[in-house]
């Protein structure tokens, strides 16, 4: 198991428990993904994996280490984070940001490769590389963010709601790169609020309602025979699209 979340609680200063016993699991090679609605605390368990906010009880494992302590480290263990705000430098330029990416790696002959393919994977980066990263529209930000984050060369990449507010014609092209990444076996945790397009592209999916509760998880066919699940998101898993 490369990602082992066991009973999760997060709280936010003394009252609101963001995350109530959720538990979740990312085998190497799986793409996972993470619905529910607004406020159900998808993208609090993430920041959770990321150290960025402090477990009240439970455990999230990384490669059996626990996260948590003070000699883990997300760069170390290779895992990447792309927030849903995207955490692009404005002030830099396209490349600029895209080999920030790599800056924790010491092989900079594969480094310059990677960023290579990152070109490849987004051409629109190579049209805007010398532009300053703040002039990119939302969708080009949000495939720099996702560039930058593969040239850690992660072992686990996390990805918060990459495809919100985006144009049909980009959440396309997120989508189709997430497939793409999928088959060249980068691990994905996906938290997503486009449930059909998230269960489609998914290996597994863990359905996830407020107060930060794990509802089900299982396939698209799984989640499909679970009741509870399927009242919650409105539809038949097995059956979208
Ligand atoms: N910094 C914070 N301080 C206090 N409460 C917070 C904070 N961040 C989130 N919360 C609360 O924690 C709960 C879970 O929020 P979270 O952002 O994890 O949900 P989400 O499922 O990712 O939803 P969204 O898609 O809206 O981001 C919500 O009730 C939210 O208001």
């Amino acid at each position: 198991m490369l990602l082992d979340i066991d009973n999760a609680y997060v709280q936010y200063g003394t009252s609101v428990m963001a995350v109530q016993g959720a538990s979740l699991t990312v085998r190497e090679g799986e793409l996972v993904s993470l619905i529910g609605q607004n406020g159900a605390g998808k993208s609090t368990l993430l920041k959770a994996v990321m150290g960025l906010v402090p477990l009240h009880s439970g455990t999230i494992r990384f490669d059996g280490s626990p996260t948590g302590g003070r000699s883990f480290s997300t760069v170390r263990n290779r895992i990447s984070y792309v927030p849903e705000e995207r955490g692009i430098f404005t002030k830099l330029t396209v490349g600029e940001n895209l080999r920030l990416g790599g800056v924790a790696r010491k092989d900079r002959k594969a480094v310059a490769e990677d960023v290579e393919r990152e070109l490849e994977r987004f051409p629109v980066l190579r049209k805007y590389w010398g532009r300053g990263a703040g002039l990119l529209s939302g969708g080009e930000q949000q495939q720099l963010a996702i560039a930058r984050a593969l040239l850690l060369r992660p072992r686990l990449l996390l990805l918060d709601e990459p495809t919100l507010g985006l144009a049909p014609i980009i959440v396309d092209l997120i989508f189709d790169a997430l497939v793409r990444l999928r088959e060249e076996g980068v691990t994905i945790l996906l938290v997503e609020q486009n449930a059909v397009r998230a269960l489609e592209v998914s290996d597994r999916s863990y359905v996830m309602q407020a107060p930060g509760r794990v509802l089900g998880c299982g396939t698209a066919a799984e989640l499909g025979e679970l009741p509870a699940v399927v009242d919650y998101l409105g539809f038949v898993p097995s059956e979208a699209r």
